[in-house]
């Protein structure tokens, strides 16, 4: 497995990686400023050799052939996604993909037409991908079964997050189809950190180094019923411990030479592939 390492998520994964006996190879793509200050990242003991964007087509055409079962983990930032999605489809490499933001149809039409193996979702964690998976029924199953209700999303993340959480777009799209008009412009950010520990309860442990607290309000028309959905989470070794399986199961469809090539975290789920 080879990953963008520099960051957040890329160092958790790689961790998760070697707690789960998976090979890392030695190198990790990174942002084209990285290597003005050095040359490589560790992570759990291991040195992994910094590839900037300018050598990264030479390095991975070397790669491929030195492993042949390479697979990539993309958690880069939402600016890079699209020239991330062509860089893996043109060297038809498998990846997994957690970075949100871009065109996201765009993106799913793209790798389905090229046919490169990938899991792309905007969360892994288990149990929030079967939260997505249960609200993506119950609006497949119930059409329209909150019309007249009100909604409310407010997410707060680490002040560095620029964008609106993937996951809550993801969801919204749910409850629109349960009957709720709601655009994802209105999804409330909360990037401050006073108001992350006041309002939010995040822990101010996790304030800067990571955290996702998401709270989904629906009341009715005359305000005499509601419902609250809440997931908090605290760090990134939930989403860390996904993608591994997210890329053993990824590995598994490549051995078994699947006809299915694009996968999201519900696919992996549905598996049973989700430890
Ligand atoms: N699917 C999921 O479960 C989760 C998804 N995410 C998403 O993952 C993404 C990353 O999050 P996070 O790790 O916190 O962010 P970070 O800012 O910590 O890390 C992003 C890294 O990507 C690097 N980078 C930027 N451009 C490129 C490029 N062209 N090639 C290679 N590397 C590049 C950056 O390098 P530099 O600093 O040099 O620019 C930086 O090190 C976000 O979109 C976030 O929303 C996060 C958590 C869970
Ligand atoms: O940037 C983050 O931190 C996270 N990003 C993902 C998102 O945008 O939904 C997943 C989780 O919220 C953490």
């Amino acid at each position: 497995m080879d990953l963008c390492c520099t960051g957040k998520m890329g160092q958790s994964v790689a961790e998760a990686a070697l707690r789960a006996h998976v090979e890392l190879v030695p190198y990790t793509l990174c942002g084209p400023n990285d290597v003005l200050t050095r040359s490589h990242v560790e992570v759990g003991g291991v040195q992994l050799e910094l590839v900037p964007p300018a050598v990264r087509d030479a390095t991975v055409a070397d790669l491929k052939a030195r492993y042949p079962n390479l697979m990539m983990v993309d958690y880069t930032l939402p600016d890079a996604i699209h020239s991330m999605v062509d860089f893996y489809v043109a060297h038809d490499t498998p990846f997994v993909m957690g970075t949100t933001g871009g065109d996201r149809a765009r993106i799913h039409a793209q790798v389905e037409a090229a046919r490169t193996f990938a899991v792309i979702a905007p969360n892994m964690g288990k149990q929030i991908v079967a939260f997505q998976a249960m609200m993506d029924m119950m609006a497949k199953s119930f059409p329209g079964a909150f019309a007249g209700y009100k909604l409310r999303v407010v997410e707060s993340h680490q002040s560095t997050k620029k964008d609106t959480s993937g996951t809550a777009k993801a969801v919204v799209q749910s409850f629109v189809e349960m009957g709720i008009p709601f655009d994802v412009s209105q999804i409330e950010l909360v990037r401050e950190p006073k108001a992350q520990v006041e309002l939010m309860k995040v822990p101010e442990s996790a304030v800067h180094t990571g955290h996702a607290f998401h709270t989904y309000q629906l009341v009715s028309g005359d305000g005499s019923v509601m419902f609250e959905f809440q997931h908090n989470v605290v760090g990134r070794t939930t989403y860390a411990e996904g993608t591994v399986d997210a890329c053993l199961f990824l590995a598994a469809r490549i051995a078994g030479k699947a006809e299915q090539r694009l996968y999201n975290m519900i696919d992996v789920l549905r598996a049973g592939d989700m430890r």
